[in-house]
């Protein structure tokens, strides 16, 4: 497997060795001696599975510490555009994003640690993704951005009369009104 590194540190792309044949294919996504020596340390505890439409954007989400999860995330089938929110105070691109598209076809993987706000959008006609967590699903410790706040200006390359938000995103709060949840660091 290749490790991508990204704009933003310990935020990694990776590529699996995929196994082809006549039959189809074969690849591994995840092993944890591999994972670790690439530096996703993470002890995986939830894995997680949702299905959307064309135009749906879910997110960005996050939760608080110590409910923070870092996400191994993958597509199943489809296409979305996969998008991570540097939160970590003392990071040198706190306030910055990076958007990775993520599909069946090119069977890429995100990393995303502890201290980023997770959002996507559905590029195919459906998209089914896939990820593993570190930290258990807290409700109590949800918080999120909103998809279109001004100051990330994300461009999730949904026209804007064809997405499709949950009426929970709808209302999350922008960048800088949640800002003071930001008690992350690298
Ligand atoms: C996230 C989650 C949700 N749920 C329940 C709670 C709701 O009744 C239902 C749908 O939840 P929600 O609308 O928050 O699902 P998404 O909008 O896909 O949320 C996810 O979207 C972005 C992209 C993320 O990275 C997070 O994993 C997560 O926030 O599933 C659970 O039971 N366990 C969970 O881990």
């Amino acid at each position: 497997m290749e490790i991508i590194k990204t704009s933003i540190p310990n935020l990694l792309i990776i590529k699996p060795e995929v196994f082809s044949d006549p039959r189809g294919f074969f690849l591994e996504v995840f092993a944890e001696n591999r994972y670790k020596e690439a530096g996703i340390s993470s002890n995986f505890v939830q894995d997680n599975i949702s299905k959307s439409s064309y135009g749906v954007i879910r997110g960005l989400h996050y939760q608080l510490a110590p409910y923070s999860q870092s996400k191994l995330i993958h597509a199943l089938e489809g296409k979305i555009l996969d998008v991570a929110v540097d939160l970590r105070k003392n990071s040198p691109t706190f306030g910055q994003h990076y958007a990775v598209e993520l599909s069946a076809e090119n069977k890429l993987q995100f990393f995303i640690p502890q201290g980023f706000a997770h959002g996507f959008s559905v590029l195919s006609e459906t998209a089914i993704v896939s990820y593993k967590c570190d930290n258990y699903y807290s409700q109590e410790a949800e918080r999120g951005i909103v998809y279109n706040d001004a100051k990330l200006n994300i461009n999730w390359q949904i026209p804007a009369d064809k997405a499709i938000i949950s009426s929970k995103d709808s209302i999350l709060p922008s960048f800088k009104e949640a800002e003071h949840n930001f008690v992350f660091s690298i």
